[in-house]
């Protein structure tokens, strides 16, 4: 049993308002890595009087983050500012992507990676991989050893990136084939169909994308979409028959309920009607966004038209692997839209970063709540009582303030443990270890 102040969203705050569920002291009993049951901490207390609990009085505990968008080869570019999409790929991020051709470095960047999403309280992430097959079989490895829930798969691409990263439609699907093989449904681990996106992509790559999908009804399908003007027009005159960009995916048959596709900053009404009509979800990535200048995300557009819509960090362009800080810039960002803008509370944000993002991956029924029968992914947060977010969490007058501030102040360092499916992955250290104890 865990005692904690809880909060979490089962409902979707962007339709019921009081989606959001608080125990302020509240204990969840999880059984075998399932929550067996939750409540007020004295009521399962009562229910449950042999039962050690475990302390965790002094911090917040919530659902395990789950990041829509990030890129694993991205996490050592981290940090370039001041470059639209196209440049910064062509400058900072594809010479980096080649180095993971070898696969002992590869290996290195998968362990920095993966650090850095269970540092920050991620339990669930859907991840763009590397061009290399090698590549991956090393992220798999270490994927797995991390304990965390991985969605991710090799990106293909066949032309306007580098040579090097160059692959055809055969061999991207003979490789592909192969690493759904040795990963796919291993442990916590599903793979992702990956086109880097129809720029780089010809026709019969994405066709080759379409056979990968075939392979089994729970391979996921990632890509991005409609991020950047430039990015946008050269699609256009690649694809001369496409409707638009989504078309480009359409026609190969790659927009269904298990596509994620990132940005989506420039929609038109009938991608987002086709999206909505499909139950394909949008990762929006508004630390990218705002860093590349890619432009101001229509959230309120997207909800109209009932797209799902979830949160990703897009590392390297994006600015880390924090989801306070992704939901924190969403907030800033639908302020800045003005009237056009959605205002999104502390509930919003919670739901963005965790539930939403497991409806988004499909994987609601597991994980992204702290609902009886779902796994035990959690993140305790524990701020420094020493610290700002500290005194504000101390002096706030109700349980959406203490959240609104994680949000705003939060980051890694307060991050003390996270949890998947009841195994700890992550532990700060320094921090005292909290033991069983019998209250
Ligand atoms: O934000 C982005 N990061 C990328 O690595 C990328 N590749 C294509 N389009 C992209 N957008
Ligand atoms: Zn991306």
């Amino acid at each position: 049993m865990y005692r904690s102040t809880l909060m979490h969203t089962p409902g979707n705050p962007f339709l019921t308002p009081g989606a959001m569920q608080v125990e302020e002291d509240g204990a969840l009993l999880v059984t075998d890595g399932v929550i067996a049951a939750s409540g007020p901490y004295h009521t399962l207390r009562g229910s449950y009087p042999e039962v050690p609990a475990v302390d965790l009085r002094g911090g917040v505990l919530l659902p395990g983050f789950v990041d829509t968008h990030v890129h694993y080869p991205q996490v050592r570019v981290l940090g370039a500012l001041g470059m639209p999409l196209l440049d910064w790929l062509d400058h900072n991020t594809l010479p980096e992507e080649g180095r993971l051709a070898d696969a002992s470095y590869a290996r290195t960047v998968a362990h920095e990676f993966l650090h850095g999403l269970t540092a920050n309280g991620t339990t669930t992430a859907l991840v763009f991989g590397s061009h290399f097959a090698p590549a991956m079989d090393e992220f798999f490895g270490a994927a797995q050893a991390s304990g965390l829930r991985i969605i991710a798969g090799q990106v293909v691409s066949d032309r306007l990136l580098r040579p090097e990263l160059h692959t055809t439609p055969e061999q991207a699907y003979a490789e592909g084939r192969g690493l759904i093989g040795r990963w796919h449904g291993q442990g916590r681990l599903r793979y992702a169909v990956t086109p880097r996106f129809s720029l780089s992509a010809s026709e019969g790559l994405l066709e080759a994308c379409a056979a990968l999908l075939a392979l089994a009804p729970d391979l996921a399908l990632t890509s991005h979409i409609n991020e950047n003007s430039r990015e946008i027009d050269v699609v256009r005159n690649l694809f001369a028959g496409a409707r638009d960009y989504l078309d480009t995916y359409e026609r190969a048959g790659l927009v269904t309920s298990r596509s994620v596709l990132a940005h989506n900053v420039h929609p038109s009404d009938r991608e987002l009607e086709v999206m909505a009509g499909c139950g394909c979800a949008v990762a929006h990535c508004p630390c990218s966004n705002s860093a590349l200048g890619s432009g101001l995300f229509p959230l309120r557009r997207h909800l109209q038209a009932g797209v799902q819509v979830a949160l990703g960090t897009d590392v390297g362009a994006g600015s880390g692997f924090s989801m306070l800080k992704e939901g924190l810039q969403a907030s800033f960002v639908q302020q800045v839209l003005g009237e056009q803008g959605v205002t999104l509370g502390a509930a919003h944000l919670l739901y963005l970063a965790t539930r939403a993002g497991a409806e988004a991956l499909g994987v609601e029924a597991i994980t992204g709540d702290f609902t009886p029968g779902k796994a035990f992914d959690a993140v305790y947060l524990r701020p420094d009582d020493a610290g700002t977010l500290g005194t504000v969490v101390r002096h706030a007058e109700s349980p959406e303030r203490v959240l609104s501030a994680l949000f705003t102040l939060g980051s890694q360092a307060d991050v003390a443990r996270v949890w998947v499916a009841g195994d700890e992955v992550y532990a700060a250290p320094g921090r005292p270890r909290f033991n069983p104890v019998w209250t």
